[in-house]
């Protein structure tokens, strides 16, 4: 099975992320000068002790190391990252290791403080190497904690989440949250790696495998139609996690991901904005759900459906987009609708986005699928109206 290339004709790729395959395994570069780096999709090869293991593209992509901190979710200790601690070569590297509660609440000021006190209490020092070993949390908590400590640790991305492995390992957003928002203290961060090994979803809970998909679906519509098509065709066979549709969409998600993230690495430019699909509202109803009530993906469904009806709204888009946006999530069995979203709690925490611009809201809105943009001075009536409808 396989998805064409982008046509270069319809969508010209200006930034272009290095993907080679090889045999089962898959090579993006994230091309951003000197500090590119590989995102190698493997299934089964961490403990391989050839050039295609974790420990020889640890050494290729670090070169020296004998410290290296292991900072990992409690639940992937005994598997993920246990497979990781085997791999390591048993001689001259020390390895420490640090355990973090699963769960968006360990994204915090109290657990970051306390990570700090435990790498100081390990010996960390400059030429240490942090490993993330886990979901979105445990990337952005230890990417956080690298990107301070001594003023900068380097750092790599070992992603156990659907989640992880499409979207957070890659990009260098690393940060926590603040009681009244989400991602508020952060630092773009690169890592020097990262390494996705698919089998370690197989122990993935369904809910929180779902909730990756929304991530990946965001990517057909924000900038790549042939990937939504694939997607409507796909999505079963990617819910039942068949190996190779699997594989081949979190390939085509971090092409995606690695692309725009070359284009506009610090979001400056208005490029990577459009990653923020349908996350003016979704950090809102994370946010007014309370953390870890509302999965992260879950809220980014919703949000996507509030983003598509405000750009039919607006005059954007067609209706037809949010009819094949509707049934592609629907198929992928992730929610559409929260009964208990309340504009009068959400708005003003939508005030906060990173995304406002002297003071006014900006949304990426879609155009049609593959194309979005960010738009500006949206009527607070309409950004109602949207939330309205998917109550
Ligand atoms: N930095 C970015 O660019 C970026 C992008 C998207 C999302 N995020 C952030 O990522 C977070 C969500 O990430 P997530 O969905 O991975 O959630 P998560 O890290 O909370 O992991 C989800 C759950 O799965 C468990 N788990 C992880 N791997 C497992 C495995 N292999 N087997 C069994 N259980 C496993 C965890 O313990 C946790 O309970 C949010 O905080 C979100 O804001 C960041
Ligand atoms: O990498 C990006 O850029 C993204 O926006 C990816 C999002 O999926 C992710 O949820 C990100 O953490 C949101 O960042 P924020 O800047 O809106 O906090
Ligand atoms: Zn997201």
């Amino acid at each position: 099975m396989s998805i064409p290339p982008r046509s270069e004709t319809t969508q010209p790729d200006t930034h272009p992320s290095r993907l080679r395959s090889l045999e089962s395994s898959t090579e993006i570069t994230v091309e951003l000068g000197l500090r590119s780096y590989p995102i190698s999709i493997q299934s089964g090869a961490t403990s391989r002790t050839d050039k295609m293991g974790f420990a020889s593209r640890l050494a290729e992509a670090i070169g020296d190391c004998t410290h290296v901190i292991l900072i990992q979710d409690a639940s992937v200790a005994a598997s993920a990252g246990q497979a990781i601690i085997e791999s390591l070569p048993h001689h001259g590297v020390r390895v420490s290791i640090l355990e973090v509660a699963s769960g968006e609440a360990s994204k915090s000021t109290d657990r970051l403080t306390d990570l700090w006190g435990e790498l100081l209490a390990c010996g960390t020092d400059r030429r240490s190497v942090v490993i993330a070993v886990g979901g979105g949390v445990i990337g952005d908590l230890a990417g956080f904690a690298a990107a301070t400590f001594t003023r900068g640790l380097r750092f790599v991305q070992v992603p156990t989440t659907l989640l992880a492995m499409v979207d957070s390992s890659v990009g260098g957003k690393t940060g926590i949250n603040l009681p009244g928002g989400k991602n508020m203290i952060g630092a773009f961060w690169q890592p020097h790696l990262v390494w996705i090994d698919t089998d370690f979803l197989s122990t993935l809970p369904t809910r929180e495998y779902v909730s990756g998909l929304a991530e990946v679906i965001k990517y057909g519509v924000i900038e790549d139609a042939e990937f939504f098509e694939f997607l409507e065709s796909n999505i079963a066979a990617i819910i039942r996690r068949d190996p190779e549709p699997t594989r081949l969409a979190i390939a085509r998600s971090c092409q995606s991901k690695a692309r725009v993230v070359a284009d506009d690495e610090l979001e400056t430019s208005g490029r990577r904005a459009i990653l923020n699909y349908g996350h003016t509202f979704a950090h809102a109803i994370e946010a007014t759900a309370g953390y870890g009530a509302m999965l992260h993906g879950e809220a980014v469904a919703i949000g996507m459906q509030m983003a598509a009806s405000l750009s039919v709204d607006l005059g954007y888009c067609d209706a037809g987009l949010l009819t094949r946006q509707t049934a592609l999530l629907e198929a992928a069995e992730l929610p559409r609708s929260w009964p208990e979203a309340d504009p009068a709690k959400m708005i003003p925490i939508m005030a906060r986005d990173k995304k406002v611009a002297h003071g006014k809201l900006r949304f990426v809105l879609p155009e049609s699928i593959g194309s979005v943009k960010l738009v500006g001075d949206v009527p607070e009536e309409n950004v109602v109206a949207a939330i309205q409808a998917w109550i």
